[in-house]
């Protein structure tokens, strides 16, 4: 995991009591995925009436930059989006302090992650992604994406020096190709918005108490910004639709959920033209923060970080093998 900030019960219920109109926490378990913040599953007692919340204490973000996410949160909860929406304290605030850290708590949402998505489940998420964007296209704040171009230029070198030549003229010849492309008039002509950028599979939940696996929800809005929709696409396309082992596309998978976001909303002349060079830049965004992750660690209880060579792998194939994505 991640609980980098320990609570225990007798401190939440202290908060709970003087900020929130929740009743008394009954449970408080920290949850051990996740590398960025610390959270915990919340349980509340108020009149005899049990709820299950999400706590997370921010560890990197400043209370400055989390209005953006938890509005963007509130906002798409209330258009029909099933995204956790923010519970308010008494005094309307989304946003706390709890041991030192920003805190908030959100509503649970149901299910659990499918880490061997199919197709259909890859066609839910593209449809709901769409949606999602469309939803978010009134949404007032605007945060850019804090790990976009400039974030890469700055990152690159504090890690340069742990990679090999090969991976030294990898990423640099990476970062001058998509230099060029951020400044070029079809990247500035693609359409943005508010976008969630990183909606792997472990940031969607299924529910199968239906008896049929339904979308639950995305989470875990932490690393969203206004950028183009397309990133968004490219970095969803590149954690659900491809072989774990290889980085390679799995065309049945890709075609589910290519097709069903275009269902809800069709790609534009200039998106279709930039697709390839979007999925290169989606890998280098992960390959970046991997290796910031892996080489500049962070003190936690428990922490695995993700192994940077995976995203190195599929900027590999992406550079290597031109992906399409046709007009509807
Ligand atoms: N609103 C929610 N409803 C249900 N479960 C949630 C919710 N938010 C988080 N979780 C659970 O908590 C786990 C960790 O949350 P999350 O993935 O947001 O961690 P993180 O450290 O903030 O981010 P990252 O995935 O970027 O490392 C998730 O895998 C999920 O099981
Ligand atoms: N999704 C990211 C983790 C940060 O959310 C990754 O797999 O590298």
């Amino acid at each position: 995991m991640a609980v980098f900030t320990p609570v225990a019960l007798d401190e939440v219920n202290a908060w709970l009591c003087q900020h929130y109109n929740l009743g008394t926490a009954t449970d408080i378990k920290g949850i051990s995925s996740g590398i960025e913040n610390s959270n915990f599953f919340l349980t509340t007692n108020k009149d005899g009436q049990t709820t299950e919340y999400v706590l997370t204490l921010f560890e990197r973000l400043s209370r400055e930059q989390l209005p953006y996410y938890l509005e963007l949160m509130g906002h798409l909860a209330q258009k029909g989006i099933p995204v956790p929406a923010p519970a308010r304290d008494k005094t309307e605030q989304i946003i706390g302090i709890l041991n030192g850290k920003p805190a908030t708590i959100v509503s649970k949402l149901s299910g659990s992650s499918r880490l061997s998505p199919n197709a259909d489940h890859c066609a839910a998420v593209g449809a709901m992604l769409a949606k999602m964007h469309l939803a978010g296209q009134d949404f007032k704040l605007s945060q850019p994406n804090l790990r976009s171009l400039n974030w890469w230029q700055a990152t690159i070198p504090l890690v340069k020096q742990h990679l090999n030549a090969a991976q030294n003229s990898l990423i640099d010849s990476e970062l001058a190709d998509q230099t060029a492309f951020f400044a070029s008039k079809d990247y500035q002509a693609l359409p943005a918005g508010p976008s969630h950028c990183d909606l792997f599979r472990d940031n969607v939940l299924f529910d199968s108490s239906s008896g049929k696996d339904q979308l639950g929800g995305f989470f875990d809005f932490y690393f969203a910004g206004n950028d183009k929709w397309l990133f968004d696409v490219a970095v969803t396309v590149n954690d659900w639709c491809i072989d774990l082992g290889t980085g390679v596309l799995d065309q049945a998978r890709y075609d589910g959920l290519v097709n069903a976001y275009q269902s809800v909303r069709p790609f534009e002349k200039t998106e279709i033209a930039s697709w390839n060079l979007m999925l290169r830049a989606a890998a280098l965004r992960f390959w970046v923060s991997r290796l910031w992750d892996y080489y500049l660690p962070r003190e936690a209880e428990m922490l695995t970080p993700h192994d940077p060579k995976h995203f190195e792998r599929i900027l590999i194939q992406r550079r290597d093998v031109i992906s399409c994505i046709s007009s509807v």
